[in-house]
């Protein structure tokens, strides 16, 4: 499925065109974008083999005789990401933000329109892989490398990485497994990792959401510094002060549609008023 297409011959005059000066070079293209989940195993005869059977011979026919259940979770998206922007994604639970997030990074095809980026996005999500068993310090090294750093590169951040997580403060705890790091330690240490590298486009879901205030507001200033190496960062929070404080530009999700796309105020004052006004 060739939904996600990345494009580094991408013509800036594409996106700018329009009011948007012509320096501004685009990053990430959002055309009329559809993302649709399949569920299965809701019909019935749920989970039997002759409803996988079913599955496999109706596909085309019906998904839900075959028990497929369709959610359509980013519902005719469009936006253009440039150089240099932060850019918050907000909206309440199951607005589609993480869906989106996910089809940038090139995790998930889009059902209909396309997504045009420049680069490879990495997503740095809450929940992104790091192996449980091995220590925090082999996932360091094996996280920088999956991110194509080369051996040297990651040797030389490799003490940046963990004072930047802060997991040895309290103790030596780098050498140990990572299934003996607290949650919010784990994500820390994920943050730390995806953040030694300068992105073209970062995309990351909730990862300042844990922590604590100062790693909070290492993670801000870290966020400021990838945007002034002319990258492109995405945040999804439901911290609507790391949104204040980090992004200029606001994407407002709500069941999977783009309700408003401008300056953080602007979006902000609108979403608090649809969130208050639902209390
Ligand atoms: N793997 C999946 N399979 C089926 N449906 C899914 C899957 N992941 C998400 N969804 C559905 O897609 C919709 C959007 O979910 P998504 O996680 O993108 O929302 P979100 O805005 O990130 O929510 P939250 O703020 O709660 O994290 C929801 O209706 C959700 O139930």
């Amino acid at each position: 499925m060739a939904d996600t297409i990345t494009r580094p011959d991408l013509d800036p005059a594409d996106g700018a065109r329009g009011a948007a000066p012509a320096e501004r070079v685009p990053t990430v293209i959002a055309d009329r974008v559809d993302i649709v989940y399949r569920v299965n195993g809701t019909g019935a005869g749920r989970g039997s083999a002759t409803a996988a059977l079913n599955r496999i011979l109706r596909r085309k026919k019906s998904e839900k005789a075959a028990g497929v259940r369709r959610v359509h979770a980013v519902r005719n998206v469009s936006f253009t990401a440039y150089r240099g922007e932060a850019i918050g994604l907000i909206g309440t639970n199951g607005s589609g933000k993480s869906t989106l997030l996910k089809a940038v990074a090139g995790l998930l095809p889009v059902e209909n329109g396309h997504i045009y980026t420049d680069g490879q996005p990495s997503l740095l999500g809450v929940n992104a892989a790091l192996m449980n068993d091995l220590t925090g310090e082999r996932n360091v090294h094996l996280g920088g490398l999956a991110m194509g750093m080369t051996r040297e590169q990651v040797r030389a951040r490799y003490q940046e990485i963990v004072d930047f997580s802060g997991i040895n403060e309290k103790g030596d705890f780098i050498t140990l497994p990572m299934r003996t790091y607290s949650s919010g330690m784990a994500a820390r240490l994920r943050f730390s990792i995806a953040a030694a590298k300068d992105h073209d486009v970062l995309l990351i879901d909730e990862a300042l959401a844990t922590g604590d205030r100062s790693f909070q507001k290492r993670s801000e200033d870290r966020i400021r510094e990838l945007r002034k190496q002319a990258g492109t960062v995405f945040l999804v929070s439901h911290n609507n002060k790391s949104i204040r404080d980090t992004c200029e530009r606001v994407l407002w999700l709500e069941r999977g549609e783009l309700r408003l796309d401008g300056p953080t105020e602007d979006v902000m004052k609108e979403y608090e008023k649809f969130t208050n006004g639902k209390k």
